[in-house]
């Protein structure tokens, strides 16, 4: 397989330079399950695992391979899995805060160019989860597309449509469905080859059915193929990287039932471009737009240029975001005392060692 037709880009090429002169091949995560990867390379599909001193040196989550990830990987001769040595710079990635508090992030997927936000036209549709994932889209540095699926669900997936396009600001808006067909030559033209896609939404919506559609199955017998997850519910249980018949990339992920944004402040500015408008016209310095009469945002409010689920869907997220950021500072403080503790430890030892001569 042509590294091109996995995403091999420029970038990725100056990224693997330091490991040419290596035994190290790049290759391309296409499935991980707890520490197991499967890896796309030149050769062909293999089984691979991270080295011994790569482990040692990931203190968190984030710097381990995920989908969609390029690794410098050795072979190792079957039947050994081949070794990961270092994951390459990232051209996106899209970080969710791990379910159940831990405030470390995980990657879903790496190195998509295309985010599709996928949500049901059915009871699923929800535009203030829709704004949630657009910041998520725009943290992790690809383009946000919108399908909503399950049009055959809708009464009016027009109205849908419009009302998903004053909330997504320059988001092409796709209406389709799996089952029926319709919109599928739409999303179709906007899948490159060579290009990644990663379809992102909640648990049921239908990500899975929509790679079937595109991929010529039936959608109806998604069912079937999908793998238990030990509660009777069938789900995608594994995230995955697969080519398209057309060459376009395009990366499945479990639904997120939770997103808890692990954003940064800037994604919320795109996300909320109307808002932040708003703001920066605000005559208060530091104001946080929150309530203070004489606002700009207070005044739009009042006015009825700014929708009020809209903006109450902005502050939860501005609210959010700061949250994880205190967060985050006080574990990067924890490990830095951590740090500071090793090396005194260090310096302690050097000094009883020296003392016994
Ligand atoms: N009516 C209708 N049903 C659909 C459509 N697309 C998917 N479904 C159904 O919705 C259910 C969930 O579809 P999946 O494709 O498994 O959803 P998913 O997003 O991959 O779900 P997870 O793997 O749990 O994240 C299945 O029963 C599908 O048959 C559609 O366009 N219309
Ligand atoms: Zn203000």
């Amino acid at each position: 397989m042509n590294l091109h037709a996995l995403g091999w880009t420029s970038d990725l090429a100056d990224g693997f330079a330091e490991w040419s002169q290596t035994r190290c091949v790049p290759a391309r995560i296409c499935r991980e399950d707890r520490g197991a990867y499967t890896i796309l390379t030149e050769q062909g599909r293999v089984q691979a695992e991270v080295s011994g001193k790569f482990r040692h040196r990931s203190a968190n989550r984030t710097d381990y391979p995920s989908v969609g990830d390029w690794v410098a990987a050795e072979a190792a001769g079957m039947p050994s899995p081949a070794i990961i040595h270092a994951v390459l710079p990232r051209r996106s990635a899209f970080i969710r805060r791990m379910p159940g508090g831990k405030s470390q992030g995980q990657i879903v997927a790496a190195n998509a160019d295309t985010a599709f936000l996928v949500s049901g036209l059915d009871r699923d549709f929800n535009l203030r989860r829709i704004e949630r994932y657009l910041t998520l889209a725009y943290d992790s540095g690809a383009n946000p597309v919108i399908l909503l699926n399950k049009a055959d669900l809708h009464g009016n997936p027009e109205s849908a449509r419009l009302q998903v396009e004053n909330v997504a600001q320059h988001v092409p808006v796709l209406v389709m469905s799996s089952v029926t067909g319709a919109g599928l030559s739409e999303l179709r033209d906007l899948l490159v080859p060579g290009r990644t896609g990663v379809l992102l939404g909640s648990s049921g919506v239908g990500k899975s059915s929509i790679i079937n559609a595109l991929i010529g199955l039936d959608a109806r017998k998604t069912n079937a193929v999908r793998e238990a997850d030990g509660r009777g519910r069938h789900t995608t249980t594994h995230r995955q990287l697969m080519i398209l018949p057309g060459g376009a990339i395009l990366i499945d992920t479990p639904g997120l039932r939770e997103i808890q944004l692990l954003a940064d402040e800037q994604a919320l500015d795109v996300s909320f471009e109307d808002i932040a408008e708003l703001a920066a016209a605000c005559r208060f310095r530091d104001c946080s737009h929150a309530g203070v009469p004489g606002c700009a945002v207070q005044q739009a409010l009042s006015e009825g240029l700014l929708d009020m689920e809209r903006y109450e869907s902005w502050l939860r997220q501005c609210k959010e975001i700061r949250f994880h950021q205190r967060e985050q500072d006080v574990l990067l403080r924890i490990q830095e005392k951590k740090r500071w503790k090793s090396i005194q430890k260090t310096v302690r030892d050097i000094y009883r060692f020296k003392g016994k001569w």
